[in-house]
Order: C-alpha cells, then structure tokens, then sequence
C-alpha cells in the first residue's frame, strides 16, 4: 500500500491529519463556519435557522463540486478563527476580511473581492461625517458591531467621538435610524447594501474608502492540497462570472 500515489492513498497535511480534499468527498459534508449576520455575504434567518447570502451560493457551490453538501456551523467575528483552528468547520465563509494577523493562524484563499471601511449615516447627516476628522469629533456617536476589523478600525482611529460596541450586527442599522447613534463604519459593500434596504441611511464615498481590504475564506493552517483546490475553484468562480452573478441577484 505505501507505494501507491499520494491522490490514491489520500494526502495527508504536514500535521498528519488526511486533506479535506479527501475528507470533505468522504464525509460527504462540507462544514462551513459562517456568522450569519453579514448581508449581503451571510445571513441566517432568525425565524427558520436557513442561511442564505453571496457566500452561502458559494458554500453550495464548493460543496457541490466535491460530491458534498453545506452544513453551515455558527459562529461570531470574535471566534471565528479559533473555530477554525480547533477544527470545528472546513472553511469559513461570509464576507471574512483577511488580515495578517488572521494569517498567522489560518490560510487565506485567493480573494473574492476587494472592499474597504466606509461611513454609513442618516441621509439627513451626509455632509456632517464624511472625513475621519469629521467623524472623530467629541459629540459624534460612532457604533461597530465587536470582534472583527470594524471594531479594530473603530478602536485605531476613534479618539474624540463616543464609540458605543453594539453585541448584534443585524439591528445595528436600526439604532442609527433611531437616532441613538450616528455613524457605522463598516465595509463599503455592507454599507451599500443596508443603504439600498433602509432609504433613511445612506454610504458615503463607498467608491472611496479610507482603507483597502480583500475577502476571502478562510482555511485551515497547513492543508496545502485544500487551499490549492479552493484557491484553483475561487479563482474560476470569479473570472467565470459566478461570484459576480450571486453578488448582482442581492444588491439589485
Ligand atoms: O472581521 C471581518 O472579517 C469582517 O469583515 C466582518 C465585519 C467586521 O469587520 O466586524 C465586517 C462587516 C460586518 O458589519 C460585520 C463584521
């Protein structure tokens, strides 16, 4: 048997554990962490448990292509990670941000798209918070959702303005509106989206945002053989207007 070819005996990872290339088709499952509260990437429906988002046709689709289905494990931007790394899921999915310190525990598949923070805010409030400068003024109250790089760029460049950690990124749009904050900033394709689902808020510059980022899924450390696989089938997805597709059917 130790002679036959590694894709016949099923690859093994450097730390000996078999490839989810090989495990994945296996199983018969694909597990994908998601948080579910990141429209129009992750959204799981309070009322069914039924997830759906850009990211989610995606997870399909992958599952697909490995003879599996999705089972989509809970997660929140805090532990996101550290799910990953315990092994709980294959992958993780739904407008995940890479980040180096992120990937110093967890690989990085070629990016999906490229984003970026932004100011979401009352159309009433347009002029007011266009700038850092202006949005970092004693008097302005700015909201993030915790545990990702909304709450990491909030916590680096606001010093003057009250920053107020809302616990569930779904009703933080709401509290805006309410009037009980006033700016969020957050990734320019959420703050369109939200923009175009709630005609009071409106996404300032989101053309122009004060940072440059990427999306992509994130794997687990040292799995070569399922990066090269998912890293190949992004790539596909991208260039063959499928991610594309699945974006325009939400944002439309
Ligand atoms: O942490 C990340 O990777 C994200 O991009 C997720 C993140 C965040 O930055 O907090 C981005 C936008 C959503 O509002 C929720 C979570």
């Amino acid at each position: 048997a130790s002679d036959a070819p590694a894709a016949v005996r099923g690859a093994a990872t450097a730390a000996g554990k078999p490839s989810a290339l090989d495990a994945v088709p296996r199983r018969g499952v694909l597990r994908v962490c998601t948080t579910g509260d990141y429209r129009p990437f992750t959204h799981r429906d309070p009322a069914t448990g039924t997830y759906s988002g850009v990211d989610i046709k995606m997870a399909g689709d992958l599952a697909k292509s490995l003879d599996a289905t999705p089972r989509y494990v809970a997660t929140t931007w805090a532990r996101l990670v550290g799910d990953l790394s315990a092994g709980r899921c294959d992958i993780a999915m739904g407008g995940v941000s890479v980040t180096l310190p992120r990937a110093r525990s967890v690989y990085f598949s070629e990016p999906t798209r490229t984003d970026g923070k932004t100011p979401l805010v009352r159309c009433a409030d347009q002029d007011k918070y266009r700038t850092l400068a202006q949005i970092d003024r004693p008097g302005t109250r700015v909201i993030v959702n915790p545990g990702g790089t909304n709450e990491e760029f909030a916590r680096a460049h606001i010093h003057r303005a009250t920053l107020t950690v809302h616990p569930d990124n779904t009703t933080i749009f709401d509290e805006i509106i309410a009037g009980r904050a006033d700016v969020m900033m957050t990734d320019a394709g959420e703050t369109r989206y939200q923009a175009k689902i709630h005609p009071e808020l409106c996404a300032l510059h989101p053309d122009k945002p004060f940072t440059f980022s990427e999306k992509a899924y994130a794997l687990p450390r040292g799995d070569d053989e399922f990066k090269a696989y998912v890293d190949q089938w992004v790539h596909l997805a991208t260039h063959d207007g499928t991610y594309r597709k699945y974006e325009n059917a939400w944002m439309k």
